[in-house]
Order: C-alpha cells, then structure tokens, then sequence
C-alpha cells in the first residue's frame, strides 16, 4: 500500500541546535502514529515541516506517493493535511467563527461556518459558541476551536500536537473516539502526547524521537508506561517524591471573593479559601468554571475590595500584581506565550518581567538576570543553547520549565500555580513537582490549579474543585477519592449549592 505519508532523511538546524537529524518514518491510510520524545526533542519541528510551516534543510517527504514540497499551511490545507497546534493559533480579537472562517478557502458563508461549528461540536463533544470572542474562552474552549477548525478541512492526514493537554477527561474520551472514527475512514493521524497512557490507548504503533533522531519504533499497547518513558528518556525517569506537609499559619486568605464573569467568562461567587504555609492546596474543575477569574482575583490581575484577599494577614485585595509580589506573592498563569513570557524578548529579558531583585534605581542589572536566566535554565533542565534565545523558539515544554523555574527560584512565600506541567514531558514534570513539594517543605503557601486530577492527588495536601464559579471546602486528599473528586467537578460536593438543582433536574 502506498504509503499516506512518508518521511526520508528530514534534517532542520536552528542556531546552535540540530532538531530534526536525519528523521525517516511513514504513516499509512488510516494509520494512529504516535510520536513520543522528550521537550526539545523535535517533534513540534517535524510537524511544522509536514506542515509547511518550516522547510527541511535536508531530505524528501511524499504525500500519497507524491513528492511534497508545501510552502504555506495554506498548501499543505488544500492537499488535505491539517494540524492541530500546541501552541493555539488564534486571533485573539476575533469570534470563533472568524478563526474557523480562516483556515478555510472561502467556499462556505459565515453562517454556514457558524451552523457546522454547531453540528460537528454536538457530533464530537467539542461544543463552544460560534459568536464568542477567542479571548474570553478559556484554554480547554481554545483546544476544542483548534480541533473544530482542523477537523472542518476533512483533512486526509490529521497532526495533532498535545491535543489533550487542557481538555477534560470526558472531552478526552469523545476526542478518542473521533479520532478512531476518523481513522476507521482512511485519515492518518499523527499524535504527539506526553501522556504515556493515551499513546498506549490510541496509537498502533510509535516512534520514539531523541535529541532529533527516531531511536525506535514500537507497539505502544505492547510496552508498559516505565518501558515507554525509558525509551524516550534513555534512562529511568526521576520520581515525584511522597507529599504530605506540616502545614503552619494561615497566610493567605480568600474571603467571600466575588468576580463577576461577562456573557461568556465564568466569574466566581463568594469564594472562601485558607491556605497556610507549608502547604499545597490543588483546586480541580473543569476549565472554563471560573479558574481563571479566580487566579486573577488572588494575584492582583483582578481587584477587590482590600479584606477579601488577605497575605500574612493583612489586606492586599486592592493591590495589584507587582505589589502583591513584593510581599512575597508569586503566579504562574496558564498561558505561557504572551502571559507569562514575551515570546520576542530572550530569557535574560524575560527575568526581568517579574524580577524585581534584578532592577535597582530603574536600571536593569544585566549580568545578575543572565546570571539567574543560567540558574534556572542549569536548575530545571531547560533545552536551549543560551540565555539569550528569545522565549519564543524554545520548545514548549522547555519554555513552562523557564518559567515554573523563574517563580520558584525567587523563593515565593505564596505560589499561584494554573497548569504547573501542561505540555511538560514525564521526566521534567517529575521535576517541577519535586521543587514544588520542596518549596512547599520550606514553608510556602501553594495553590495549583490543575485539570490533571492525578497531579493534584500527588501534590496536594488539600483538594478543592471549582464549579460554576463556587469552590468547594478545601479537605485533606486523604479523605477523596478519584471518582469523588470526578463527582464534585459536576457540583456534587456535599453541601454544594448545585446539589439541589441538580436533583431537581434529574
Ligand atoms: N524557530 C526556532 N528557532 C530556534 N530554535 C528553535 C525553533 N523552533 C524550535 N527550535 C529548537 O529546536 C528544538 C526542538 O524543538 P521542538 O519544538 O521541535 O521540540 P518538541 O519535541 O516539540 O518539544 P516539546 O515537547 O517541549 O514541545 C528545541 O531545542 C528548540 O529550542
């Protein structure tokens, strides 16, 4: 059989880095090919090329037994090839509908655009507004526009670049199957995925990328998850190490915060939480529920009134980000281009964002930000050449280690964390957990917020789960199980304001 696509030699240099070297593999019709590696070990890079969003510097690729040599994605799109992004490739400013009407050559009216949105959202779970306006989505809504808009193209090759990463374990499931649905009609699919256990679910089979080369190609269903990690690692990864803190004083305090949503944001109502040093309080949900209202209101994005947010006991509700920092409190948004780092500026800038030691009488002190870019680079295993790559080349794995390490080497006393691992390959989150549980054991005050229920299990001390903008009591992990903390995230927690609607329905 011909083969759907077909790699030969596929080599890409970037300054001071090979990220494809000399890369052969094929896909059939109808073929689930999972690519597993490391951050930085080139997947995304071998996408775009396919994609042409990047030209190989080396090597052939055919599509269909013909030579392939797309210029644009626009190219690639009308050969039937369409991609998935990791990081979104949105405009912001415009509705859903627009961002679909985009990626596609102009044959359907904006209404039509609106009425398949609404058909193939309600066929694959994937439902989100046409009319909303990108910005005010959370990440999960973007993923599911993202897919939306590929799947529109009724490509013949699908490249999904960490799909999954921000979607709920419900949407995970539909999304399967779609995928399998589509595969069973002829469309190969590219998967790429840090999660071992999704590989080992959909793919038939799997290729395992090292710094830029294929080291093996496997049957992912038959290896275990260790196996799968070994061989992309190379080695056995590190381990997330057993948490269970001594918690001490309350310092930091939510008191009946209220952040009004807008038509298509979820705000948060009367939300109470406590969280003393020394302690890790993961908050779960669905996103779109009010999480990001929620970081917003307790880091200073979003203010209130002074007592409603309280930090080592006195009212910071009114202050904004910069003075909350100062007194020791940190945050680490969910969207890490444009958010938390700017994508032009190198590292060494990029510490300086938040890096209030590294600026004096308005002066920039240089050589003490590249000197702190060093450490954290060294610290939490960031792949790049140097400091002074703009934040936008780097991997995006490699960039959420940057910025994780940033915060955490400033020594917070209060951590706000949304998404701690999102696109963060098992080695590396092993890593960032490690160092949030060791800041945690040194005495700060922790919140992450995460849809991963597994992480929160494995970090926390408490859980809380956010729903509709209420949170829930925050109670010991110890005392929920899996599946409660799945029902909570429906509103079900006891005492829930939800509960009674929700029998009521029923
Ligand atoms: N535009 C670019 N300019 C310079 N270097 C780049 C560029 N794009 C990628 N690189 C480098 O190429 C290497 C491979 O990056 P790539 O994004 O392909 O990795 P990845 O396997 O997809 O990682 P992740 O799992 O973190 O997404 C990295 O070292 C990265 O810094």
């Amino acid at each position: 059989m011909t083969p759907r696509l077909s790699l030969r030699n596929i080599t890409k240099r970037y300054p001071g880095i090979v990220a494809n070297d000399g890369v052969s593999l094929e896909i059939a019709p109808g073929e689930v090919l999972a690519i597993l590696g490391e951050n930085g070990a080139g997947k995304s890079t071998m996408m775009k090329i396919i994609y042409g969003a990047a030209r190989p510097d080396e090597g052939e690729i055919s599509f269909d037994g013909k030579p392939l040599a797309v210029e644009s994605p626009a190219e690639a799109r009308e050969l039937g090839i369409a991609m998935v992004h990791q990081h979104f490739a949105l405009f912001d400013t415009l509705t859903v509908a627009e961002n679909v009407a985009l990626g596609l050559s102009g044959k359907l009216s904006p209404a039509q655009i609106s009425e398949e949105i609404r058909r193939l959202g309600d066929k694959y779970g994937l439902e989100v507004d046409p009319a909303s306006i990108v910005m005010e989505l959370s990440m999960g809504e973007r993923q599911r526009v993202e897919i939306l808009r590929a799947l529109m193209t009724k490509p013949k090759l699908l490249i999904l670049d960490e799909p999954t990463s921000v979607l709920t374990p419900q949407a995970v499931r539909t999304l399967f199957k779609t995928l399998h649905q589509l595969a069973a009609e002829g469309v190969s699919i590219l998967f790429i995925s840090h999660k071992l256990d999704e590989i080992r679910e959909l793919a038939d089979r799997c290729v395992v990328l090292r710094a830029g080369r294929v080291v093996a190609t496997v049957n992912p269903k038959e290896e275990t998850e260790e196996e799968l990690a070994r061989q992309m690692i190379g080695a056995d990864p590190p381990k997330v190490r057993e948490a269970s803190g001594k918690a001490g004083d309350v310092i930091f305090e939510m008191r009946d915060v209220t952040v009004p949503g807008s038509t298509r944001v979820c705000g948060v109502n009367n939300v109470n939480l406590s969280v003393r040093a020394g302690e890790i309080v993961g908050i779960a949900g669905i996103s779109g529920n009010g999480q990001s209202r929620f970081m917003a209101a307790a880091a200073g994005e979003a203010c209130t009134s002074p007592e409603c947010v309280k930090l080592f006991g006195k009212p910071v509700g009114n202050l904004d980000t910069h003075a909350r920092r100062i007194s020791g409190l940190r945050y680490v948004p969910e969207q890490r281009l444009g958010h938390a780092a700017v994508p032009e500026l190198s590292l060494t800038a990029n510490t300086y964002l938040t890096g209030d030691s590294l600026v004096r009488s308005g002066f920039i002190l240089r050589d003490k930000a590249r000197q702190f870019a060093n450490t954290v680079i060294e610290r939490f295993h960031v792949k790049t050449p140097t400091a002074e790559k703009a934040a936008g080349s780097l991997s995006g794995g490699n960039l959420q280690k940057f910025i994780m390490g940033r915060e955490i080497l400033n020594r917070p006393r209060v951590l706000l964390v949304h998404q701690p691992t999102w696109g963060v390959d098992v080695g590396a989150a092993a890593v960032i957990r490690n160092s949030l549980i060791r800041l945690r054991d040194d005495g700060a005050a922790i919140i992450v917020v995460s849809e991963e229920i597994d992480e929160l299990f494995e970090v926390s001390d408490r859980i809380a789960v956010m729903y509709r903008g209420a949170l829930s009591p925050a109670v010991p992990k110890k005392s929920l199980t899996i599946e409660e903390v799945g029902r909570w995230m429906s509103g079900l927690w006891p005492d829930s304001p939800f509960a009674k609607t929700h029998t009521e329905v029923r």
